[in-house]
């Protein structure tokens, strides 16, 4: 398994461009299976989970290219709606197909993709409003069986404002006959690209970015070409890189409404920040400054993929902070490895309490899943002396070659 060997103490400087968003591609791919055609998608970052996504397609039947950052897809020979375990293990978040699957075959069969790292997280939201929506569901030996009895207008109310859920019911709805209408939806950036995509193949949605989705079906859709948003996690986290070495960086190719919430709390902690067109540039001199209170909350509030970046900056704030996690259950496990560190953290339920120290020390440790593998990173650029970082597959997940971005940057490291 790789590792990063990172030296800290070097100031990052530059400028930078990133790919587009995880979390509105892998909907969007999902998407693909709708037009019976093809879809050509630019922007897309190379990370392991696109390439599960791919892996899922051409098991399928698709055709897949993928060559720099541009996805060709065409999804007319789909041959089979099952998907198999060993994908759903590979990545949780292969559950994004279930909306789709039915929306083109009536039926499907996935495996149930259980827990993860950082939570329980339940599908019930999911199911239960795939079957308001006509679909029958059976949970048998590890799997879900759909097949939908009825495609007419229906309404559905989501008990929380679920992301995946959200994109199910759009995927699902897309070509139902009637009007299906979505109160308490996913607000995020990322539900208003899938809609933005859908439409540009000739679907009718309207609403997203608002709790209030309406979808009215259509009988056919048409191919496509789009281009990604930009990954608001993946900018937040080099921000954040910036930060931790009291460094000066630009980031092109931002949406500054999308970040708001992150970049508030970054000027809160001292950095300066200003825009011009659409780069971000970030400038951090001295040392950081506490932010009192930072809690994660569904979009437009302060994004739990962003919560180990930010808490990680606050370990060698000027102060004390207390960072509140109300998403996930089980996304404090990173901290143990930056106690190791030097970091001052003591987490009572869902807060983390963290004492600010002068520096870091470098040391071996493991990331346990996706953005706490990123924050031992930043940890690693602050820290006094050599650090390794393990378990970089979780890194490799969600952040394209990210040792080459830091590289560019000025950092030492390296992939051994
Ligand atoms: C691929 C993708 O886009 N992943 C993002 C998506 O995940 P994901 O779509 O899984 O996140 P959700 O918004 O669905 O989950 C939010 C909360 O609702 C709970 N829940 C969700 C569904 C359900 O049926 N029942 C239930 O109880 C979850 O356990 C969690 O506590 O949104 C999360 C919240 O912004 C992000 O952290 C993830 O990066
Ligand atoms: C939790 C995340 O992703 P996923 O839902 O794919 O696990 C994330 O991107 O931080």
């Amino acid at each position: 398994m790789d590792k990063f060997i990172i030296r800290g103490g070097n100031k990052l400087k530059g400028e930078i461009s990133l790919k587009g968003a995880k979390n509105a591609v892998l909907p969007i791919v999902a998407a693909t299976i709708l037009n019976e055609g093809e879809s050509i998608i630019h922007n897309v970052p190379n990370i392991a989970d696109v390439n599960v996504m791919i892996d899922i397609l051409r098991h399928v039947g698709c055709y897949v290219k993928f060559e720099d950052g541009t996805l060709t897809i065409n999804t007319k020979y789909m041959h089979t709606s099952e998907i198999p375990e060993s994908f759903v293990r590979r990545m949780r978040s292969s559950i994004i197909l279930l909306g789709s699957m039915v929306a083109r075959f009536d039926q499907t069969k996935i495996s149930y993709p259980g827990g993860c790292e950082i939570g329980s997280r339940p599908i019930d939201l999911h199911l239960k409003s795939l079957s308001q929506m006509g679909v029958e569901i059976q949970e048998v030996h590890g799997y879900i069986r759909c097949k939908r009895q009825s495609i007419n207008s229906s309404e559905i109310q989501l008990d929380f404002p679920s992301v995946g859920a959200t994109e199910n019911i759009m995927l699902a709805s897309v070509k139902s006959r009637g009007i299906t209408k979505i109160y308490n939806a996913a607000k995020e950036p990322e539900i208003v690209d899938l809609q933005n995509f859908l439409n540009s193949m000739g679907a009718k949605v309207k609403g997203a970015g608002t709790s209030y989705i309406e979808i009215e079906g259509v009988e056919r859709l048409n191919n496509v070409e789009y281009t990604i948003i930009p990954d608001r996690i993946a900018i937040g986290t080099y921000l954040v890189a910036a930060a931790m070495t009291n460094g000066e960086i630009i980031i092109n190719n931002v949406v500054p409404e999308h970040i708001q919430s992150i970049v508030s709390k970054l000027k809160e902690a001292g950095c300066e920040i200003s825009y011009l067109r659409n780069s971000i540039k970030l400038k951090c001199l001295g040392r950081i400054n506490s932010v009192e209170h930072i809690k994660t909350l569904p979009y437009p509030g302060f994004p739990t993929d962003m919560q180990a970046q930010i808490t990680t900056l606050m370990t060698i704030a000027n102060g004390t902070s207390l960072i509140e996690e109300n998403i996930f259950e089980n996304r404090f496990k990173y901290c143990n490895e930056l106690i190791r560190m030097g970091a001052n953290i003591t987490i009572s339920g869902k807060t983390a309490i963290v004492k600010g120290v002068k520096s870091l020390m470098g040391a071996k440790v493991n990331s346990p899943d996706l953005r706490g593998g990123a924050a031992l990173v930043l940890a690693a650029l602050n820290a006094n002396g050599y650090s390794e970082v393990y378990g970089i597959d979780h890194i490799d997940r969600g952040y394209e070659s990210m040792e080459k971005v830091l590289s560019s940057l000025g950092a030492d490291i390296i992939r051994a």
